[in-house]
Formats: structure tokens, C-alpha cells, sequence
């Protein structure tokens, strides 16, 4: 498969923090990766890395081919990364329709593909960022970045806080992104069996590094290894979280 992200040997940080200790890590495209570990085991500080936004130390970061780790965080975005920070960032003075046409780049992601996709957000083009839910805010700080057109969407703890069919509303969106519409993506999440259903490859963090990677179901079906790296050990829990809960009909 073509290479899309590698990190080699990364090390970064903030200031004189090290965070990321010789992280190594590499997506193809098209592919989608579960970015699992317990807190403060640098998972945003690895997005961050890659968005430009950490003290970077050491190491290789190469994007469709190309070394980004000495580019401004603004021109990796120009270069292909769609990023959607765990606080959102969307424009709140701004209705929902100028925060997707104010940084819309031309591609197969236009503002009305984006409606199509979260019609919740259709149906509040017209309200300011400031007059919507909490869940309607993520849904629109996704749309914002596919309308980035990106090559890698980077999506940090998107279910961080919502209501229960919110979540299940995101889950479908971001399972049609990555499986129907084939997006390479780097999703955050700290629900291990609520996002690995959806995902291609998972690597889960430990102390700056990555301890395990490999295959999404892999992971789903290893309980000592969830149990181990993650502390999920309620294996009967998986039930209703499955892998069919999300191969039908999303609608
Ligand atoms: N701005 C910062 N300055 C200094 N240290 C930081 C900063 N942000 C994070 N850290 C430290 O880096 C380590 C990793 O944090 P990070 O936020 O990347 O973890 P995480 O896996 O995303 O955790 P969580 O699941 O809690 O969000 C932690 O020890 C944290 O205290």
C-alpha cells in the first residue's frame, strides 16, 4: 500500500518537556487508525506533533511522501492535514454555513456534502457557532475540516462529553467517513470498544511511545491486551458495541 503519515523516532514535547520518546508510527492511505491509551500517555501530544503544534526534538514526520517536520503548523494544513482539536475551534460569532464556507478548499468536500452528511447542521446553517449544542459544535468542527479537502483527518476525543445519541450520531458519521468514503484518519478516543468497530489499524500509547499496534479487529478480539494497556477488562461489555452495530444501514 502507498504510504500516507510516518513518524520515525519522533521525539517532541512542550518546552523543555519530552513527551514523545522515539515514537515510531505509519499509516497508509486511505487507512484509518484508533489512537487508544490511558491519560497523559501523549496522545494529543502526538496529534499536536503532527499538526506542528509541539517543541519538536528529533526524529521524522513524512506526509504523502514528504518531510513536514520543520513546516508551520499553517502550511501542513495547506499540505493535507485536516485537524479538529479536542476543544474545537470553530469560528462561534460566525453562522454554520460562513464557518464552512470561510475555509472551504476545493475538492470532493463541499459545504452541501458536508449537510448531507450532518443534517443536524443543515438544518442550523443560519445559527451562530455560539447558539449550538455542545454535540453540534463537533459535528461542525468535523464538517470544517472535511471541507479542508485534507489527506488525513486528525480527530481528537470527538465524543469527549456528549450525550449518548450524539455520540452514536458522530460514531455513524465518522464510520461513513472512514469506511464509505475511504478518508485516512487518526481518531483519539478514549472508548476503546466504541471506535476500534470503525477503524482499520489501532495503536495504543504508553509513556510517549507506542506499545502495541496493529489490525482494529486484532485489538477488539485480544481482551488480555485491552485489559493489559487500557484497563478494559469488561469483555462482556463488547455486546452491543460491536462490529454489527455499525456494518448496516447508518441511517
Ligand atoms: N502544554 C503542555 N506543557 C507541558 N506538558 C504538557 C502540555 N500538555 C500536555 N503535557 C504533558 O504531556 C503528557 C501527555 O499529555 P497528553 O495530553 O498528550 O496525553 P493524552 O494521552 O492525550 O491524555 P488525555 O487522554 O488525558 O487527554 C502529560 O504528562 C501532560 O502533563
Amino acid at each position: 500500500m502507498t504510504e500516507l503519515l510516518v513518524l520515525d523516532n519522533v521525539v517532541s514535547g512542550y518546552g523543555e518537556a519530552i513527551v514523545l520518546n522515539r515514537l515510531s508510527l505509519r499509516l497508509d492511505q486511505g487507512q484509518s487508525l484508533a489512537l487508544l491509551g490511558r491519560n497523559g500517555t501523549g496522545k494529543t501530544t502526538l496529534i499536536e506533533t503532527i499538526a506542528g503544534l509541539t517543541t519538536f526534538r528529533s526524529g521524522t514526520i513524512r506526509l504523502a511522501g514528504r518531510d513536514i517536520a520543520a513546516v508551520r503548523p499553517e502550511r501542513r494544513a495547506a499540505l493535507g492535514l485536516g485537524w479538529v482539536p479536542q476543544e474545537r475551534g470553530i469560528f462561534k460569532s460566525l453562522t454554520v454555513e460562513e464557518n464552512l464556507t470561510a475555509v472551504a478548499i476545493a475538492g470532493a468536500w463541499t459545504p452541501d456534502r458536508a449537510f448531507a452528511m450532518f443534517p443536524r447542521l443543515k438544518e442550523r446553517r443560519g445559527n451562530l457557532g455560539n447558539q449550538l449544542s455542545g454535540g453540534e459544535q463537533q459535528m461542525l468542527a468535523v464538517a470544517r475540516s472535511l471541507v479542508l479537502n485534507p489527506k488525513l483527518l486528525l480527530l481528537d476525543e470527538p465524543l469527549e462529553g456528549l450525550a449518548p445519541i450524539i455520540v452514536d450520531e458522530l460514531l455513524g458519521a465518522i464510520r461513513r467517513i472512514v469506511r464509505e468514503e475511504g478518508m485516512a484518519a487518526i481518531v483519539v478516543e478514549q472508548k476503546a470498544r466504541k471506535i476500534l468497530p470503525l477503524t482499520d489499524k489501532a495503536a495504543i500509547l504508553d509513556r510517549g511511545a507506542v506499545v502495541w499496534d496493529g489490525d482494529s479487529e486484532a485489538l477488539l478480539a485480544d481482551a488480555a491486551a485491552l485489559d493489559r494497556h487500557l484497563g478494559v477488562a469488561d469483555r462482556g461489555a463488547g455486546k452491543p458495541l460491536d462490529k454489527a452495530q455499525f456494518e448496516g444501514d447508518p441511517s
